[in-house]
């Protein structure tokens, strides 16, 4: 399983974080990476954890004040991207730029959609992965796998349908071991996290709960 922890803008310290991302992950058989600001990228991905963007806009070096540019990410040590996240959502032309772009940068992408439907979509842009989350049930501590697993299972479904080599992640409300192995039982292959982690207390022992089945 792949467990990727987006930090949002949380007020966490994103190398403590990193660090117990990168100590956990040397201690299971489950995938751990962190998705930081970008501002962060670079102090995160020097501590050796498995660093991601947590997006990357479509476009090449040139004139785009403010914008990120998905070589730059891939510059200071990120080596996947998340997109469309519902926090930051795309029109459908601009995801289909971003994965290219980051494709182009060398970056893994992840793009996120709320429902089955848009999964079937995402999924048809060819990413790598894309992941469910159902906007409602993020930052609840409500798991989408036990609140709503026929979601899960209808992304699976959606995203097979249409291209088998693009895997399925899900996300909202993960913060559990149990959440983990019950989103892989539904055909997940990973999960998409936040709170959990990033608000935790102690974000190792969130994140050696969250592997302990694996
Ligand atoms: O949005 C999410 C991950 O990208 C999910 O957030 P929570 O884990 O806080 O529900």
């Amino acid at each position: 399983m792949f467990v990727l922890v987006n930090l949002k803008t949380y007020p966490c310290d994103p190398v403590a974080v990193a660090e117990a991302v990168r100590d956990v992950d040397e201690s299971t058989d489950a995938r751990l990476a962190v998705a930081p600001q970008a501002t962060h990228l670079e102090r995160v991905a020097d501590t050796g954890a498995e660093t991601w963007a947590q997006h990357v806009d479509p476009i090449d070096h040139g004139s785009n004040t403010g914008q990120t540019l998905a070589e730059s990410v891939a510059d200071a040590g990120a080596v996947g991207t998340l997109l469309n996240h519902s926090e930051r959502r795309l029109k459908l032309a601009d995801i289909d730029g971003a994965v290219r772009a980051a494709e182009h940068a060398g970056l893994e992408t992840v793009v996120c959609a709320n429902n089955p439907a848009q999964i079937g979509a995402a999924a048809a842009l060819g990413p790598d992965a894309v992941a469910v989350e159902p906007p409602e049930l993020i930052g609840t501590g409500t798991p989408v796998s036990q609140a709503d697993p026929d979601i899960v299972e209808d992304a699976v479904d959606a995203a097979q349908h249409v291209d088998r080599d693009v895997s399925v992640l899900c996300g909202a409300g993960i913060s559990t071991g149990d959440d983990v192995v019950a989103a892989g039982d539904l055909g997940s292959e990973g999960v998409l996290l936040a709170s959990g982690v990033a608000k935790a207390d102690d974000p190792t022992a969130a994140l050696e709960d969250l592997v302990e089945p694996l």
